[in-house]
């Protein structure tokens, strides 16, 4: 069976998006996914994206990391499937129900409210998010905010001073994290600005990540080190951040498409049947 696919990234942060709204696509699967997602074997990206039909909104993306792990939301990829859409959409995703508006300075999204309270961990208590007593090397003292995925935010004073290939999967991967965990590591450098990197649960060091600035933003927000509207800084470029008055976030920044191509399931694996 052949697939058409649509390359599209955000800000470097790279997608493969399958579009199933109108016709079935085969069943994706973990191992389905990571092969697509592998930047040697198949066609390469951060998280694969495949749009479906929905009763809740105006359609449904499912979010797989490279990894293969089906995950909640990915800021970035609401922004790039809006601008696929093309109008005003509300997305059913299994973080909640987000909508995305193209604007003259990119495409808007309002990503639902910031979650904090108390995690239960695996050690047998409850652990306040807002400011954890915990410590990995020179990364202390996180918030985590969740935003539809989970986020640990560590403020330092330089993010590019931090070795995130080594301290990133420790973090992501410490069962202090029931679902493992998105590992932001920042720093505020005015009221309105924060410089930004993210070590992504299940796809590693990206060049952008949607979510990470906004749970980042919500982050220093909570803790007063910036006013309700910022600018956040990633490798691949800014964001702009708003925590509305009515608890809403706003994410808005740009989304392009890269190429189109399309491939035979075969070559991946799959069987070539398609669900009745
Ligand atoms: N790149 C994304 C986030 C993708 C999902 C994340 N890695 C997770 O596992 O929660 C973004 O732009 O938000």
């Amino acid at each position: 069976m052949r697939i058409d696919f649509t390359k599209m990234h955000g800000l470097g942060n790279d997608f493969v998006v399958l579009d199933g709204r109108t016709g079935a696509l085969p069943p994706i699967d973990a191992a389905f996914a990571a092969a697509l997602a592998d930047r040697h074997t198949g066609i390469g990206c951060d998280q694969l994206i495949v749009l479906a039909p929905s009763d809740l909104g105006d359609f449904q993306m499912l979010i797989f990391n490279a990894d293969g792990s089906q995950v909640e939301a990915c800021g970035n990829a609401t922004r790039a499937v809006g601008l696929l859409h093309g109008r005003p959409a509300t997305i059913e995703t299994l973080g909640g129900i987000v909508s995305t508006t193209p604007t003259d300075t990119g495409i808007s999204v309002e990503m639902g409210k910031p979650r904090f309270g108390w995690q239960d961990i695996p050690l047998g208590y409850a652990m306040d998010t807002h400011a954890m007593p915990v410590a990995w090397e020179e990364l202390v003292n996180p918030i985590a905010v969740n935003v539809g995925n989970p986020h640990a935010i560590f403020f330092v004073e330089d993010p590019y001073r931090i070795d995130m290939a080594r301290l990133g999967p420790l973090v992501e991967n410490d069962p202090i994290f029931p679902e493992r965990v998105n590992v932001n590591v920042a720093a505020v450098t005015a009221r309105d600005a924060i410089t930004l990197r993210v070590w992504e649960r299940g796809a590693g060091l990206t060049r952008a990540c949607g979510t990470g600035a906004c749970a980042t933003a919500i982050g220093a927000m909570k803790r007063g080190l910036v006013d309700r509207k910022v600018t956040v800084t990633l490798p691949g470029g800014p964001l702009t951040i708003e925590w509305r008055g009515d608890d809403v976030i706003v994410m808005t920044g740009p989304a392009t498409e890269s190429f189109r191509g399309s491939f035979e399931t075969a070559d991946y694996g799959i069987p070539d049947k398609v669900p009745a």
